[in-house]
């Protein structure tokens, strides 16, 4: 069959062929059976590649601009400044988490704390991030703003952006909704509260000669929520695991698109229907001559269901050939759950 989607995959040879880019314009069409279609392809794409790019979002440029300057402006300030807002705890899970802090492995799936701790010293992720969580001044957590001028700044920005985010992830479980055929407005009432994380990472420029064979930007995981927006530049690195192949393939950056991909989480809700894919990002390709990595800058927002909620399989993705696979959990704890495992 031949579509627009398979097109695009000729036309542009670097596009891996099993990362789907999918349209997403029809998301707010007056159609109903337009919504449906891009639900089917969205659960089609989630229940292989676990994967996808998404164009046509309801993402203003120019506020993801913003979001990817301040970013910069915030990793060039200085390491004081920075550690002065560290990231305290699982719980609360903001603040600034500094180059080796967050080692992420295939061993945190089966959670080996005394081999992570190894691998932690040995060959530590080659980043550093910012989390900010949901703004809410009576909560028990706070985000940690710089209490500067340049703190206002990067207040509002996140703010605005982390929003957008919010309202793009509500849009994906109605489509969600559509395609796996649950009742009216099922999802809706899972993704009320936005507790979701906003992370903003900054892999530092690194001379060729100081980067080991092991050293990854950051290693080989999947993530723990739902579902993740995440936000490349240009640069390159991320790969992602193949289903059929089993091989790290390319996720090439695709100008104006958000990588959408399936947490953990995700999985055990739609009882394994839905794939939570490992990804990693590597060095990216330079000439021989070229003694130095460029750095790269990424975000990430990673969404959950309300944090108050319990996350039992889906009705529709349980029948008698295929009954389920896990019991009820709470969303917050088997986030804090898998958190816990991963920083030091
Ligand atoms: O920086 C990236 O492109 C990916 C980051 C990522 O996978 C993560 O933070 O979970
Ligand atoms: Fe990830």
């Amino acid at each position: 069959m031949t579509t627009a989607e398979n097109l695009d995959h000729l036309c542009n040879p670097k596009l891996p062929e099993s990362i789907p880019l999918i349209d997403f314009s029809d998301y707010n069409s007056t159609d109903l059976q337009k919504k449906v279609n891009l639900g089917k392809k969205l659960v089609d794409a989630f229940s292989t590649a676990g994967f996808v790019y998404l164009k046509n979002c309801p993402l203003d440029n120019f506020d993801r601009d913003e979001m990817f300057k301040t970013s910069k402006e915030f990793f060039a300030k200085s390491s004081d400044y920075k550690v002065n807002l560290e990231w305290e705890s699982a719980e609360s899970n903001r603040g600034y988490v500094q180059q080796g802090r967050e080692k992420l492995t295939e061993l945190d799936k089966v959670g080996r704390a005394d081999e992570i701790g190894l691998l932690r010293q040995v060959s530590p992720d080659i980043k550093e991030t910012f989390e900010i969580g949901k703004e809410n001044p009576n909560g028990k957590f706070q985000n940690r703003w710089p209490d500067d001028e340049f703190g206002k700044k990067f207040k509002s920005t996140s703010l605005k952006f982390y929003d957008q985010m919010h309202k793009i992830n509500v849009e994906i479980m109605k489509l969600l909704n559509f395609g796996l055929d649950l009742p009216e407005g099922y999802l809706d009432s899972f993704v009320t509260d936005g507790d979701n994380n906003l992370r903003l990472l900054h892999y530092p420029s690194v001379e060729k000669k100081t980067l080991s064979k092991e050293n990854k930007r950051a290693g080989a995981h999947c993530d723990y929520g739902s579902i993740t927006l995440l936000l490349q530049d240009m640069s390159g690195g991320l790969e992602v695991k193949d289903y059929k192949t089993g091989e790290y393939v390319k996720a090439t950056p695709i100008a104006d698109t958000i990588v959408v991909n399936v947490g953990d989480m995700m999985q055990r809700w739609t009882n394994d229907k839905f794939k939570s894919t490992l990804h990693r990002v590597v060095k990216p390709y330079i000439s021989e001559d070229e003694t130095t990595y460029p750095a790269r800058f990424s975000i990430a927002y990673f969404c959950n269901p309300n944090f108050d909620s319990i996350i039992e399989c889906l009705p529709t993705c349980v029948d008698e050939g295929n009954p389920k696979k896990y019991g009820p959990i709470s969303s917050f704890e088997h986030l804090v759950e898998r958190l816990s495992s991963t920083y030091a």
